[in-house]
């Protein structure tokens, strides 16, 4: 069909190629937005044909996360006295991610509280949890009410849920994401915003004002509506971006994150 973008109409820059009048062989190809098994293949991919442990990847995405945050929201523009941030960390990977973003922003000059409910009995994410610890980074006990969390924070980091969420929403995670709903902090999710589906978002879930999307933007990526939308996690080999069509942009020079 003539002038007609197969994607999805929510219009981000990386569309704009859909209505150019570059023949289509010479046209850029378009990020690849990636459905949730797709995603999962990709991190299986990483870790058993390329080598790649966890915790690697893990410190790579949670600087790069730490590293948009502070394009998006710099020490200067922040509008509470102490620069404090909010950052809850889910039960999986994205909570890790959460929480070595956390240690990053810290020594960034953020102060960062951490809210983390669900702790894995694993060594990764304790040793994640001792380094907070011993960086002074305050632990919550509960969470805060809506608008406790208004007088006391700049930001709140929603490290909650990533690409393997699915269905609906467990406790104490439904309460959680409830009480985010009603806070007017601007949110600054990982990877999803947690508590949408992967692939078809949510009509009713949290509007974050920040996405940064690890590897690749997942399919719901494409309903985000908030201001600033970053790539990070820059550790994708090149045989890895061929096979799955990722068509990623160039980074900046060493750049660890890329504005969409
Ligand atoms: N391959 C990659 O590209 C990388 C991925 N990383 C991160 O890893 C994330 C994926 O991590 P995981 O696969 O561990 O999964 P997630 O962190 O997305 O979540 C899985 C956890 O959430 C729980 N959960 C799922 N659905 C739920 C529901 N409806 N209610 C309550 N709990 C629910 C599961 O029981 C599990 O504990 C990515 O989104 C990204 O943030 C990075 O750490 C490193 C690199
Ligand atoms: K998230």
């Amino acid at each position: 069909q003539a002038g007609t973008c197969p994607l999805p109409a929510a219009a981000n820059s990386h569309r704009k190629d859909c209505f150019s009048s570059t023949p289509a062989s010479t046209m850029a190809q378009a990020i690849k937005y990636l459905g949730q098994e797709e995603a999962q293949h990709i991190d299986e991919e990483l870790f058993s044909e390329y080598g790649f442990s966890v915790d690697q990847l893990m410190e790579l995405a949670g600087l790069s996360c730490a590293t948009a945050v502070t394009r998006a929201y710099p020490l200067t523009s922040l509008v509470k006295a102490r620069p404090s941030l909010l950052v809850i960390c889910g039960p999986g990977n994205n909570g890790g991610d959460g929480l070595v973003c956390a240690r990053h922003l810290k020594l960034f000059g953020y102060e960062p509280t951490i809210l983390y409910p669900k702790r894995p009995n694993k060594p990764l994410f304790q040793g994640l949890t001792t380094q907070c610890q011993k960086m002074e980074i305050p632990f919550l006990t509960e969470m805060p009410e809506a608008k406790a969390i208004d007088e006391a924070y700049n930001l709140v980091i929603d490290a909650i849920f990533g690409f393997s969420f699915k269905g609906a929403v467990r406790e104490p995670f439904g309460s959680i994401l409830d009480t985010l709903k009603k806070s007017t902090v601007p949110i600054a999710s990982i990877d999803i915003p947690s508590g949408w589906d992967v692939e078809q978002g949510s009509t009713d879930g949290l509007q974050p004002d920040m996405l940064i999307s690890l590897t690749a933007p997942k399919k719901s990526a494409s309903l985000f509506k908030g201001r600033y939308h970053f790539l990070g996690g820059r550790f994708v080999p090149p045989g890895l971006e061929k096979k799955y069509q990722l068509n990623l942009p160039q980074y900046p020079g060493t750049d660890c994150v890329l504005q969409l």
